[in-house]
């Protein structure tokens, strides 16, 4: 599959552009006339650099309110397309977007349309380049896909086709099966771009909430099949325009359109493999698979790096966790409690990075721990580590002396250490050897039997980025994302959960660091929940320990008496225990805070049946930890 991306998804120069698409390992390139504008670069240059990338300049766009026009007005337009067929010529670009008129000038009259689309054929012709017309969804008179292919068949003009953007049928409730009884050879190019559904003028939707495929709700599966049974064999390109995407980091977002185009590939190529296996459907894409997905079947670990081992170690020894062990050849120890296995290590100049993030992304100069690393447990680390490679993921570097049990792992986007390990057969993993720790020592009667979920905060800049990440390397699902207020923003909250249920993983959007107020460059805090059973228990034994408790107000007590009916015994246990409680249909939570160190805090939970993760606590938490940073600074 020939891949390709406009330059419009991208922030930085035209230049810069072009070098993280290639980066990025695309194929072409879809030029908007904007960034061409704005350059210093001449034309030429750029189809010199381009080649040296090795991209091929895909499309020329978007050629404007150029049809569907009075004669006076589409003197002009031709007279337009004369000068841009030649920048063309010294682009090197073939094609040309001609957009449908959105003015409310433009002549509603199929048959002149026709007549125009074929007269501006001619003028292509005689450029060397083909004319791809695409309807906007808010086009004055043509405004869907089959309207436009109806035009270019009225055209009847060589170098006049068709160009189908998925935004464009999808946004307008259009039906993407016609697209399967197309003349291959009249689609002269294909725009993929996804969106959440909102209740918007599709305007506006368009030009702000496009995300990459896999990122919002439409199904661009079926619109790939479609075009796979048409025989179309293309471009396929991500024309995505997007807020946050104009202000990330170019290259993360170039690599992330490639991996949501990988994904959707794979997917198309496993949807349609009973018909191209068959011989009914001719795949003349060459759809490339992945790896087999495999999902992870539970926690193998979680690090800590921290810049204070003395009080992450203590943190973790009192809830209850015991020194398994010192690596013996990193400076690393394990901490154990149940099947919670924690590894800390201590930051210092040789934390490692992805190179394109800027390393105050996850910790700053306050930070004392963070999350840095989750480890999985996998059938198949092996297909998985070579699944997220194929998806664009770098892998982490990794020293091994002979004997050390293989460990690899990718960079998650926002530079979390993601580690494929094996399913442990006996009741520990193998690499615990390493730590010194003997079967034998690991407890069986823990209070904390293991990891419920881990929270990780994800910028808002690249949120969505986050979630299609574990959904097409790990093959987690996620739920529809619920809004937690707090007293410095919103903090959207949706959970990645592999089909089992075995590894949670909720992503919070961090409210930025100019909104936060007194968090002003401190990330938001993410969290390791610790399972167990007896989280009374738990609370009492951290108590006596000294353990630090997240404080809880009154007033929220009082509110639980009103919102479940408890009764005074209960209401004062969870109140000397400083602990929270929650219900669903499915039965009762439980569950306790610690106070925040850097960035992360933990959490322990008791689930008697209950699903959810507390939501309605989470504000009671985020309005405490306020307190607490609002107190310090
Ligand atoms: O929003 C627009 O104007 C616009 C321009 C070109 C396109 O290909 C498109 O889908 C939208
Ligand atoms: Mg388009």
């Amino acid at each position: 599959m020939h891949t390709s991306i406009a330059t419009v998804c991208l922030s930085g120069t035209l230049e810069e552009k072009l070098e993280a698409v290639a980066s990025a390992g695309f194929d072409g390139v879809e030029i908007f006339t904007q960034d061409l504008v704005v350059s210093p670069t001449a034309p030429e240059e750029l189809r010199e650099r381009a080649g040296d990338l090795g991209l091929s300049l895909d499309l020329y766009q978007p050629f404007r309110n150029g049809v569907e026009l009075d004669p006076v007005a589409f003197d002009d337009a031709l007279r337009r397309l004369h000068r841009t067929g030649d920048l063309m010529g010294r682009l090197g670009t073939e094609t040309l977007l001609v957009c449908s008129n959105v003015s409310p000038d433009a002549v509603a009259d199929d048959d002149l349309v026709a007549e125009q689309l074929h007269r501006m054929g001619d003028v292509a012709a005689e450029h060397g380049i083909r004319l791809a017309y695409e309807a906007l969804a808010w086009g004055t008179h043509v405004n869907g896909h089959d309207h436009a292919h109806r035009l270019v068949l009225a055209a009847d003009h060589p170098h006049v086709g068709t160009c189908l953007d998925s935004f464009h049928i999808l946004s307008a409730g259009g039906d993407p099966s016609s697209i399967e009884e197309m003349d291959p050879g009249r689609i002269f190019f294909v725009q993929l771009a996804d969106a959440p559904l909102m209740h918007l003028d599709p305007l506006s939707w368009s030009r702000h909430h496009r995300v990459f495929p896999g990122e919002g709700d439409f199904d661009l599966v079926d619109v790939m099949a479609r075009l796979v049974r048409s025989g179309y064999a293309g471009p396929i390109s991500l024309e995505i325009f997007n807020d946050s995407f104009r202000q990330a980091d170019v290259h993360r977002t170039a690599v992330d359109g490639l991996r949501s185009l990988r994904w959707l590939e794979d997917r198309t190529r496993a949807a349609l493999a009973p018909e191209i296996g068959s011989g009914r459907t001719r795949d003349r894409l060459e759809l490339q698979p992945l790896p087999a997905i495999s999902a992870p079947s539970g926690w193998d670990f979680v690090e800590l790096r921290t810049t204070d081992l003395g009080d992450t170690t203590r943190l973790l020894h009192r809830l209850g966790f015991r020194l398994g062990g010192h690596h013996r050849s990193k400076e690393v120890q394990v901490w154990l409690q149940g099947s919670a296995r924690i590894v800390v290590s201590e930051a210092g100049g040789s934390t490692r990075r992805e190179p394109h993030i800027d390393p105050r992304e996850r910790t700053d100069a306050h930070s004392v721990a963070e999350v840095s690393g989750l480890g999985f447990e996998l059938s198949d680390p092996g297909a998985a580590f070579q699944r997220s490679t194929a998806l664009g993921s770098a892998p982490v570097p990794r020293h091994e002396l002979p004997g050390e049990a293989p460990l690899r792992g990718v960079w998650a986007p926002d530079g979390t250490e993601i580690f494929f390990g094996p399913t442990p057969d006996g009741s520990a993993p193998g690499w615990l050897s390493e730590f010194g720790v003997e079967e034998d020592a690991l407890g069986t009667s823990d209070l904390i039997t293991g990891i419920d979920h881990v929270n990780v905060a994800q910028r808002w800049q690249h949120y969505d980025e986050g979630v299609l990440f574990y959904t097409s390397v790990l093959g987690l699902g996620s739920t529809p994302a619920q809004d937690v207020p707090g007293p410095s923003g919103l903090v959207r909250s949706q959970v990645m959960r592999s089909p089992d249920d075995a590894v949670r993983l909720p992503l919070n959007l961090a409210p930025t660091a100019a909104e936060q107020g007194s968090f002003v460059g401190v990330a938001y805090p993410e969290h390791i929940a610790l399972a167990s059973e007896d989280v009374r228990e738990v609370a009492r034994r951290a108590i006596h320990r000294g353990l630090e408790f997240l404080e809880i107000p009154e007033n929220y007590y009082e509110d639980l008496v009103t919102r479940f009916g408890l009764d005074e015994e209960t209401v004062s246990e969870l109140r000397e225990l400083n602990l929270l409680y929650d219900r669903d249909e499915h039965g009762e939570f439980l569950h306790f805070y610690t106070r925040t160190l850097g960035d992360v805090f933990m959490e322990v939970v008791e689930r008697r049946g209950y699903r959810g993760f507390g939501a309605e606590d989470a504000p009671v938490r985020l309005a405490a930890q306020y307190r607490l940073r609002s107190a310090r600074t």
